[in-house]
């Protein structure tokens, strides 16, 4: 028999992940980790509500926000919304150096009471301060699996020695070992960047030894296909989805790219195909 835990993180995995073993998760915690700047494109994204209600009428399967902005917009999501609670982050306004530390904001009991489906924790691997989060996620998925709650890891190399032994950190050397490490130390799902190409990312998932990898979505790019056929080689490469944030929220109407995005998602539908059907080509 299954201890009462495992059953737990497997029902709460299932409110992410659709039976094709796939997820599209809209991510808001910009207005700390960048600041308020981020939303300026489109000012009224800053209040969660607005921007929560249109994803969650899109159709979006979870969502990921900071403890405070949950409790300001979890009344918009729907019932079967999956909701990640992400424990760490870190301000640009610390001295530059200080940014390769994300800091624990918020408890695992904090996420169980707004009703959390999982809990995230960033580590950034090969920071200076790579003990400090490895310790940090540690305990937070100690607890949180013990609760039977799934735990996310934003899998991040970055630091000094990242850029002088790989040039950047989206080399897909750095990012595979980044997945593994997130796989070692016990994360039910990984988010991470894109390493540029589908058969480099099929290698960080392949690393990841069946754990699900998410891309993390990364700076809006004009053209709305761009972002579709990235998602697209991520999905090819075995990827389970992606966690988005700016390409939706700096977007003045993301309704109908959500839609598009789950079309790429869910039915590997092809990315100019699906932004047609959509009404965005
Ligand atoms: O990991 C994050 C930021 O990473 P960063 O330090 O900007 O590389 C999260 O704050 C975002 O939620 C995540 O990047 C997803 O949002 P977008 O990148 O799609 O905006």
């Amino acid at each position: 028999m299954d201890a009462y835990q495992s059953v737990g993180i497997r029902r709460r995995m299932k409110r992410f992940f659709r039976r094709d073993g796939r997820a599209l998760i809209f991510a808001m915690d910009h207005g700390f980790e960048h600041g308020p700047t981020d939303f300026e494109e489109h000012w009224e994204h800053v209040d969660p509500r607005i921007i929560m209600r249109k994803v969650v009428r899109a159709g979006i399967d979870g969502v990921m926000m900071l403890p405070g902005v949950a409790r300001l917009a979890v009344d918009e999501l729907k019932p079967d919304t999956g909701l990640m609670i992400k424990l760490t982050s870190k301000t640009e306004l610390r001295p530059k150096d200080d940014q390769l530390l994300q800091s624990q904001l918020g408890f695992v009991e904090d996420a169980v009471k707004l009703g959390a489906d999982a809990i995230a924790a960033t580590v950034y691997w090969g920071s200076p301060q790579e003990d400090v989060m490895m310790r940090q996620f540690a305990e937070i998925a100690s607890y949180a699996h013990d609760l039977g709650f799934p735990v996310v890891q934003f899998a991040y190399p970055r630091g000094p020695y990242i850029n002088e032994r790989y040039g950047k950190k989206e080399d897909y050397r750095v990012v595979m070992y980044g997945a593994r490490a997130a796989v070692e130390s016990g994360a039910d799902m990984i988010k991470t960047y894109w390493t540029g190409s589908k058969e480099t990312f099929a290698k960080v998932v392949e690393a990841a030894a069946g754990v699900p990898v998410l891309l993390s979505g990364g700076a809006k790019t004009d053209n709305p296909v761009d972002f579709l056929k990235l998602v697209w080689e991520v999905i090819e490469a075995g990827g389970a989805g992606a966690v988005v944030g700016r390409n939706i929220f700096q977007r003045e109407n993301p309704e109908p790219f959500i839609k598009a995005l789950l079309k790429v998602v869910h039915r590997n539908e092809d990315p100019e195909e699906a932004a047609k059907a959509e009404g965005l080509l």
